[in-house]
């Protein structure tokens, strides 16, 4: 079975305007709100490509509600742990520019963490825990590294779509994959990276240290693929970016979904950048209709 866990679920209300003026009231031209936070926009693109999986985490208040119910109307399976505060609200704001504020989400109590934990030490060999997003600001940054631990123990693989300082504990756990973008990357190594060439390099380090598969999203520059024997390059097809929010987390269950079928890493790689593209051309994430309209015009390069 597929588990994914958003430690920092939320709603996510995305708006449009056409210019935002600080300091002024701003009048929105369009408005929706939808379930977010990594792991569950993964189970809910998993869901759309036919595969099932499990979303867990925390959700609490009227908000965590309506994630709950969204994700039941959709047919995804969860077991969420309860928590006394509200699942945060996270504003996808498209004006001029994207841009994001995200909430730091409700305090978790050591009782709330063991649940989760017990939760956790169910999964077994043959199991993927799909690890995604920020960790609420009230939780033990340790947590991934506790979680990725109980998986090698019980031996589960686990996948990981987390911001550098995570993505630094649990590597020496050998983790099935890790999908940072150019940016999260750059912050592991202390320096920027904009560069295929750059995103390859770094990319392999991370496979020296414990990865077994990396991918790097490059946003308009596609994305990388490295693993022990080499490295893809892929490139975007064109399109208008309706919203990009998700576009990551489309890649991570693209690329799972497609290996699970194929078990073909490269056309995997190719599925899951097909997958992202689909999502940032939407408005929400994308759908295997758009994935398939999309993949002729994913090129990939092989590196030796
Ligand atoms: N301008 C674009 N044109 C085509 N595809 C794009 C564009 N921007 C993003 N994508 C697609 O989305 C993927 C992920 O983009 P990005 O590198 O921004 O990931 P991310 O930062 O992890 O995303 P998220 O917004 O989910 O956090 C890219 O590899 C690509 O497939
Ligand atoms: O604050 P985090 O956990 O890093 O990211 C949360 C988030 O921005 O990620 C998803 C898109 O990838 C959104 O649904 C959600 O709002």
């Amino acid at each position: 079975m597929i588990y994914t866990l958003t430690l920092n679920p939320s709603v996510d209300y995305i708006i449009e305007a056409g210019e935002i003026v600080l300091g002024a009231l701003n009048r929105t031209s369009y408005e929706t709100k939808l379930p977010g936070g990594k792991g569950i926009n993964v189970s809910r693109v998993l869901r759309s490509l036919g595969v099932e999986s499990k979303a867990t985490g925390f959700l609490g208040g009227f908000t965590g509600k309506y994630v709950e119910e969204f994700l039941h109307k959709e047919g995804i399976y969860t077991n969420f742990v309860k928590v006394g505060g509200d699942t945060r609200i996270n504003i996808k704001l498209k004006a001029e520019k994207e841009t994001e504020i995200n909430a730091r989400g409700p305090e978790i109590s050591t009782l709330e963490i063991g649940l989760l934990k017990d939760q956790i030490k169910q999964l077994g060999k043959g199991d993927y825990l799909i690890l995604a997003g920020s960790i609420p600001s009230s939780m033990p940054q340790t947590i991934y590294q506790d979680i990725v631990q109980i998986c090698k123990e019980t031996g589960a693989e686990v996948m990981i779509d987390a911001e550098g300082e995570l993505l630094k504990t649990v590597l020496e756990y050998k983790p099935f994959l890790i999908k940072p973008n150019n940016h999260e990357l750059g912050q592991f190594f202390g320096r920027e990276i904009s560069e295929v060439e750059d995103a390859i390099f770094y990319g392999q380090k991370l496979v020296e240290a414990g990865a077994k598969n990396v991918i790097v999203s490059l946003a308009e520059m596609g994305a990388v693929y490295i693993n022990e024997s080499g490295a893809i390059h892929a490139s975007v097809p064109q399109g208008e970016v309706k919203s990009s929010v998700g576009a990551g987390d489309s890649m991570v269950a693209g690329f799972l979904a497609q290996y699970l079928k194929t078990n073909d890493r490269a056309n995997a790689f190719r599925y899951s950048v097909a997958s992202g593209s689909a999502t940032a051309f939407s408005i929400g994430l994308c759908t295997p209709e758009k994935i398939e309209s999309l993949l002729p015009e994913v090129k990939i390069h092989k590196f030796q």
